[in-house]
Formats: structure tokens, C-alpha cells, sequence
């Protein structure tokens, strides 16, 4: 049953068509071999019994059913193929959909600590195997057991000695490939762990390869990647060259029935207790009948492998997701309480508590590193604390649902990402079922509708995968347009860090003074000069509170803020 799970992605019921539909051929399939059987019979009888005359009507009978029974499995075969076909393309579009799905919902410290590159590979490669899997292996494996099985009862009936001959080998050639399994499991899973480090090796070379141009790092990038590569080579080999020879072995093992029969044959036949004719029709059926159950020897190791494929994805879609059912309340006070988190082992935020009343407009500065935009993390949810609590309105946001917690957030962060769509596709984002008219809007109140207007297509420009079409402001321009249209009333914003011209500078002041009017608004500042009108800065430093207060409070205790404030401001003034 693990196996079924594994190789369907987790949905079993994927394979209830194909197995029925592909029995039903197989079941057809051995018609013809009957009837040869029969063709024979009556061809050999005169020459064995010669008072006997060539029964004409009745092999003209049999020939016709031969080929009836063709037409017979050509019309069951297409069902079939389809079902194998289709369900096998549609079951890994499924997979593919609910693993996605399940991503977004997990949290973010789940996949912070997997390889990209790897989740990667297993939305193409492993669903990849999957579908070769389930379209060519499954129906393989269920014509090896079906063909056999039915070819034993039937021969039983001609002879059941020749038929025990026939087929006393194959046990031996199932234990074998069963006894080494586990070895195959092994080599099967070191393959894929040198796929899978070559996969994310090649998306590493890739993502970095402005970085490996600029310093000049090709020899040392490529000498890992070609290591990756060569140590998948190694891994196949190793592969092919163990399996390969237990899988010749047992269909050795096989064939060897084959002989067996004939030498039990003509032992028969001499002491005369078989007449030539059964004797002919064994032949003729043993020699085809082990076809099916060769190939699907080969194609069981691989479906060993295509197990652990399969695996890998049912083990991160069984991953708990972010739990919670509640709706979010009506009252946006946000409070964090003696709140603790790490990234990793690294602690990042110490014992913070914080009140933030709705409607106020809250600044979080500090050095680099000192967990301010953790703290906008943990309020949208993206990581549960390890310790203490994060409230709204007074109530657990782990109880909150947080597809509808994020419902009630907009974020404009400093790392804006725009999909590869248009500009107007884009900034829908922020609101699924906006109007064309409702997004342009939005971008005139975010300072981007001109520079828009100026772009080849307007709203209909296409911005390629992580928009390196725009410049870092109007980026930033964009993605206040998305918040602006998603209306939240809690709004978190990560101010760029990256020093911008003073026009784009003044275009994104203006757009935020927009965004902010009227909502709860925690704002991580990094000019503190945009943020002394906030109803309240706080000062962090080594992921905890050191001051809070306004402006003119923190100048005046003359604590870190006063440094950073005359810091900054002896840099603008010296600049
Ligand atoms: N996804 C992550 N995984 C691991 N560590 C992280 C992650 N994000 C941040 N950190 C670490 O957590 C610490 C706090 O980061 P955070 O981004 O909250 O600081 P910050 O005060 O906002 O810094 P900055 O002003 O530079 O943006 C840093 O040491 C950072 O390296």
C-alpha cells in the first residue's frame, strides 16, 4: 500500500481506471494465444492420428475467431491507453497542484531549510518519473502478473507437467529480485541524492552566474558543478552495472522454465505419455509467454526508484501546515508578548513585548541585524515565536486561520518580487478580482500610472521573472500599488535600504503617506528622518527593545536613537 501511495503521489484511486482497463486488454490479449493453440491442435492431429481427416470447418472457424479476437484487443486496448495515458498526465498535474498548494502553506522555517534546488527537482523530475511511472511501468507490471497467472491455469488443463516445468523457475527469479531489493533501494537513493545535490548545484550556477561574471568566480562555481555532475555519473553506473546484472539473472532464471519444459517434453513424449500436439502448443505459448514478465523485471527496479521519487513527495505533502481555524477579529491592535524566535540555532528576537494600538503609526529602528523585519514576519504570521505570543485584537494569531490573518496585512518588503505577467496582472495581485479601472487607480494613488503610461504596452507590459525590467523604485512603486488595492487595515512596510535618486525617493514617500493614511502601520526605518512623526519609534538593538518613545523623548534621553540619529544626520550634512 506504501508503494501504491508512493507512486501515485499520494492518490491510489489514480490508479482504479488504468488497472481496470489494462486487465481487461491483458485478459483479451490471451484469446489469440488460445485459439493458436487450438489452430494448432487441429493442424498436427492427422499427422499423428492419420484415420483422422483435416478438420477444415472448423479451423476456417478458428482462424476467424484469430481474427476476431484481434479486433477483439485492438478495441479493448484503446480504452486502455487512453486511461493509462491520461490518468497517469492527470494524477501527476494533481500531484503537482497539491504540492504547491501545501508549500504555500507550510511555514516558512520548514522551507527555509530546504535546498530550493530540491523542491525544485521534485516538481519536475520526481513528478517526471511519476508519469512514466504510472503510464508505462504500472500497466507493464499488471500485464506481468496477469498473462502469467492466467497461462498456468490454462496450460494446467493441456498438461499440468509441462505447465509445473514451464514456469518451475520463476519462483527463483521473484526471490531474487525480491531478496535484493534492499540493495536496490540503497543505490536507488544514492542516486538520487547525487540528482538531486547536481540539480541544486546547476540552479545555484545559474541564480549566481551575474555574481560569478562580475568577480570572475567561473573556475571555482564550475569545478563544484562539474563535481555534482561527475559524481552523478558515478552514481549511475554504479546503478546500472548492480542492478542490471540481478535483473539479467532472474530473466535468466526465467527462459530457463523454458528449457526445463522442453526437456520434460521430450522426456514425456519418449516414454510416451504426452501426445506430439500438446506438446507443439507449449511450444508455441512458451516461447511468447514470458515477454510481458521480462520486461516488467526491468522495469521493477525502476519502479524501486520511481517508489523513492514518489516518496519524497508524499513524506512533504504528510508535512503539518500552519494551523489555525479562527477568523481574525475586527479589532487590529497588534501585540507581541515576551516574544522569542530563531531562525535556525541562532536566537534572533529576546523576551519582546510590544503594543501597537490600532490606528497608530509605529517605527522599529535600530542597527543591521537587529531584528526588525523579523518582528513584521511574526506579525504576518510567517513564523510562529518559539516563545510567547503574537495577539490581534487581544486574541492568538496562531488560532487565526492565516489565509485569512493575511487577508488583513499588506506588506510592502524591501525585496520586491514581480512575477513574470504584466504590469496590471501584477499589481492585481494585491486583490484577485479587481477591475481595470480599481488598479489603475491604485497605481495613480502609488506614484507608478506615469511611468507606466511611458513603458512599451502601458498596463499590458510584460516585467520578466523577478522584474529586472524595472528599476529598484519603481519596483518598490509597484508593490505599494498591489497593498494600495488590497485595502488591508494593518499595513507592514520594510523600507528600501538601497539608496534611491531623490525623485524615486519622493514618489515612494508620497505613494507610503497614501498607503498609511488612516491604518495600523509598523514601518521598519532605516532614514530616521522619515520616521520622527510616528506616534512611536522603537529602538532595537541584539533582538531586543532598548527605548521607545516619540522623536523628541528619545533625543532628549540621549540613548542609541540619539547616536543614530546624529549619526545620520552629521552623514547628511557632511555628504
Ligand atoms: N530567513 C532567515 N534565515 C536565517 N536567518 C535569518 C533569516 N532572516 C534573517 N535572519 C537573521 O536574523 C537576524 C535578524 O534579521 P532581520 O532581517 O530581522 O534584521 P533587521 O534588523 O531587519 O536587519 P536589516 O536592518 O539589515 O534589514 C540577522 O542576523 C539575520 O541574519
Amino acid at each position: 500500500m506504501n508503494m501504491l501511495r508512493s507512486i501515485t503521489a499520494d492518490n491510489p484511486r489514480s490508479l482504479v481506471k488504468p488497472v481496470f482497463y489494462t486487465t481487461i486488454a491483458n485478459l483479451a490479449g490471451i484469446i489469440p494465444f488460445a485459439l493458436l493453440v487450438e489452430a494448432a491442435r487441429l493442424i498436427f492431429n492427422p499427422f499423428v492420428h492419420p484415420e483422422i481427416p483435416l478438420d477444415t470447418a472448423r479451423l476456417w472457424w478458428v482462424c476467424g475467431g484469430l481474427a476476431a479476437s484481434l479486433v477483439l484487443l485492438f478495441v479493448c486496448e484503446i480504452p486502455a491507453y487512453r486511461a493509462q495515458y491520461r490518468d497517469a498526465y492527470s494524477a501527476a498535474e494533481d500531484g503537482r497542484s497539491r504540492l504547491a498548494e501545501h508549500l504555500r502553506k507550510l511555514p516558512l522555517g520548514y522551507l527555509n531549510k530546504r535546498d530550493p534546488g530540491d523542491l525544485a527537482n521534485m516538481m519536475t523530475g520526481d513528478f517526471a518519473m511519476l508519469e512514466h511511472g504510472l503510464s508505462h511501468l504500472v500497466p507493464q507490471m499488471i500485464g506481468a502478473a496477469v498473462m502469467p497467472v492466467l497461462a498456468l491455469f490454462g496450460l494446467s488443463f493441456l498438461d499440468w507437467r509441462l505447465a509445473l516445468s514451464l514456469f518451475a523457475a520463476m519462483p527463483f527469479a521473484i526471490l531474487l529480485v525480491l531478496l535484493t531489493s534492499g540493495i536496490q533501494r540503497k543505490l536507488g537513493s544514492q542516486h538520487m541524492r547525487a540528482r538531486i545535490d547536481a540539480g541544486g548545484r546547476l540552479q545555484e550556477y545559474l541564480n549566481g552566474i551575474r555574481v560569478i561574471k562580475a568577480y570572475n568566480l567561473t573556475g571555482e562555481r564550475f569545478v563544484r558543478l562539474e563535481g555534482s555532475f561527475r559524481e552523478l555519473m558515478r552514481q549511475s553506473i554504479r546503478l546500472e552495472g548492480i542492478v542490471g546484472p540481478i535483473v539479467l539473472s532472474a530473466i535468466a532464471c526465467i527462459r530457463g522454465g523454458l528449457t526445463l519444459m522442453v526437456m520434460a517434453g521430450v522426456h514425456l513424449l519418449l516414454g510416451g505419455s504426452l501426445d506430439v500436439i500438446t506438446f507443439v502448443a507449449f511450444l508455441i505459448v512458451g516461447t511468447r509467454i514470458f515477454d510481458p514478465l521480462t520486461t516488467a523485471l526491468a522495469g521493477y527496479a525502476e519502479l524501486r526508484y520511481l517508489e523513492q521519487a514518489g516518496g519524497r513527495i508524499v513524506q512533504l505533502l504528510r508535512e503539518l501546515v500552519m494551523q489555525g481555524e479562527r477568523q481574525p477579529p475586527a479589532n487590529h491592535d497588534v501585540e507581541l508578548k515576551q516574544v522569542t524566535f530563531g531562525y535556525m540555532d541562532q536566537q534572533v528576537l529576546r523576551d519582546v513585548s510590544l503594543s501597537i494600538p490600532a490606528g497608530s503609526f509605529t517605527a522599529l529602528v535600530g542597527p543591521s541585524g537587529s531584528g526588525k523585519s523579523t518582528i513584521l514576519r511574526l506579525i504576518a504570521r510567517f513564523y510562529d515565536p518559539d516563545k510567547g505570543t503574537v495577539m490581534m485584537g487581544g486574541e492568538d494569531i496562531r488560532a487565526m486561520d492565516p489565509e485569512a490573518l493575511l487577508q488583513k496585512v499588506s506588506m510592502v518588503f524591501q525585496d520586491v518580487y514581480l512575477f513574470q505577467d504584466t504590469i496590471a496582472g501584477n499589481i492585481r495581485f494585491g486583490r484577485k478580482d479587481a477591475t481595470r479601472e480599481e488598479i489603475e487607480e491604485a497605481a495613480r494613488l502609488a506614484c507608478c500610472h506615469d511611468f507606466i503610461l511611458k513603458l512599451p504596452q502601458g498596463y499590458d507590459t510584460m516585467v520578466g521573472e523577478g522584474g529586472s525590467t524595472l528599476s529598484g523604485g519603481e519596483k518598490q512603486r509597484i508593490s505599494i500599488a498591489r497593498a494600495m488595492l488590497k485595502n488591508a487595515p494593518i499595513v507592514l512596510l520594510d523600507e528600501a535600504t538601497a539608496s534611491l535618486d531623490p525623485e524615486n525617493e519622493a514618489e515612494i514617500q508620497k505613494a507610503i503617506d497614501r498607503l498609511v493614511r488612516g491604518r495600523t502601520v509598523i514601518v521598519v526605518a532605516h532614514r530616521l528622518k522619515t520616521v520622527q512623526h510616528a506616534d512611536r519609534i522603537v529602538v532595537m538593538d541584539h533582538g531586543q527593545i532598548v527605548e521607545q518613545g516619540r522623536h523628541d523623548e528619545l533625543l532628549s534621553s540621549n540613548g542609541l536613537y540619539a547616536r543614530l540619529w546624529s549619526r545620520q544626520h552629521e552623514h547628511a550634512s557632511g555628504g
